[in-house]
């Protein structure tokens, strides 16, 4: 694909310039934007979802019609985004691309889908962020390919049906949990996107390093790989780190002593854990003594906001058994002190000990 090419030479030339916090952000978009699968086939692991995803496309395009509408959820850098845009290219159908956020208004939502032509694809991006109004008008726009546009305000007011094409939505979150029931029910396809194991990471790694051009050795990509946090979007960013170090303090080959040193000086620890997850794991075990603590008063404590701990850090503590959620709030396990080097205390702070019971 010619296009490919062009965007990776702009990001590798202004790779060598100093760059300012935007430019850097550019460039690694450009990258990623490269290294972006472009069809299910390229697609490494998910493999139940590439399956049903790939059936649902394809009684689709049997039928002539625009495929039922796909919910695609879970955390950060997981392939979300990717796989609308392959939704799209195998249906040969344009992507039209918005977010929550940017939905304001109802008005902003009907613009959009009055501009949708049969089989479009609408993507939609933390559609969990929409605002209310705009999330009631999806409702009818999903179910009936309609919406109700008012014209006017109190009493003179008029609702204009709007009759809407047949499109396809595609919607992503990573808080699949705070999406009102109607509006999951009237998705025909849901998936939810788990972390990659790492003999799947080291796939896309060495991928990666492919259409980089990057020499790799194999034990080299399987260390990156096992410590991206189980999420493609950390193996790639990990690997343009590693490759840094390579050039320029090494050989240019990313073998796994290489490896191992440029993480350890990017200070990715060897389960994957950056300093945000440890900077929560600390905070949990040191200042609250293990737990059970608030999500909020966590993420103060660690000085980032609460959506970015809950969304970013704490799937990844709790999937790899170093946090848990309880109702009374956050609680560390054992293996968290253990990583971290401390002592649990005596009691156990995870159970229902409680200081007035005898
Ligand atoms: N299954 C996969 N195989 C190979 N590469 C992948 C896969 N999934 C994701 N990637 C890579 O990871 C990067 C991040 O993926 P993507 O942007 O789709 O994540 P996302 O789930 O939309 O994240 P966010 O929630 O932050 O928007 C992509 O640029 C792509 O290169
Ligand atoms: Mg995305």
């Amino acid at each position: 694909m010619p296009f490919h090419e062009d965007e990776l030479d702009e990001a590798e030339s202004t790779h060598f310039r100093s760059l300012t916090a935007a430019e850097a952000e550019g460039d690694e978009r450009a990258v990623e934007a490269v290294l972006r699968p472009r069809t299910l086939d390229e697609v490494v692991g998910q493999v139940r979802v590439r399956d049903q995803l790939g059936l649902v496309l394809e009684a689709a395009r049997r039928r002539g019609r625009a495929p039922d509408h796909v919910l695609l959820s879970g955390p950060p850098g997981l392939g979300k985004t990717t796989l609308s845009m392959i939704i799209a290219a195998e249906m040969q159908a344009p992507l039209r691309l918005t977010s929550g956020p940017a939905i304001t208004h109802a008005g902003d939502l009907a613009a959009i889908l009055s501009g949708m032509n049969e089989g479009d694809v609408l993507f939609v991006d933390e559609i969990h962020r929409m605002s209310r109004p705009a999330e009631e008008m999806l409702y009818m726009a999903m179910e009936d390919f309609r919406v109700d546009v008012v014209i006017g305000k109190g009493p003179g007011a008029t609702a204009i049906p709007l009759e809407i094409p047949p499109f396809t939505l595609v919607g992503a979150t990573t808080r699949a949990g705070l999406l009102p029931g109607p509006l999951r029910d009237r998705f025909g396809f849901t998936a939810h996107l788990e972390f990659y194991e790492p003999h799947e990471l080291d796939l896309i790694v060495q991928r990666s390093a492919r259409l980089l051009d990057v020499a790799v050795e194999d034990d080299g990509t399987a260390e990156i790989a096992s410590r991206s946090r189980g999420t493609p979007r950390i193996a790639n960013r990990l690997l343009r780190r590693v490759r840094d170090y390579a050039q320029v303090r090494a050989g240019g080959v990313v073998t796994l002593p290489v490896a191992r040193a440029a993480l350890d000086l990017y200070e990715v620890d060897e389960l994957g854990l950056d300093r945000l997850d440890r900077a929560v794991l600390d905070a949990l075990c040191r200042r609250f003594g293990g737990g059970p603590v608030g999500i909020s008063t966590l993420a103060v404590a660690v000085g980032e906001e609460r959506e970015t701990v809950e969304e970013v850090a704490e799937p990844f503590l709790v999937r790899n058994g170093f946090l848990a959620r309880t109702p009374r709030g956050r609680i560390a396990t054992a293996a968290a002190w253990e990583h971290l080097g401390l002592s649990a205390p005596p009691v156990n702070v995870a159970g229902d000990v409680t200081l007035f019971e005898d």
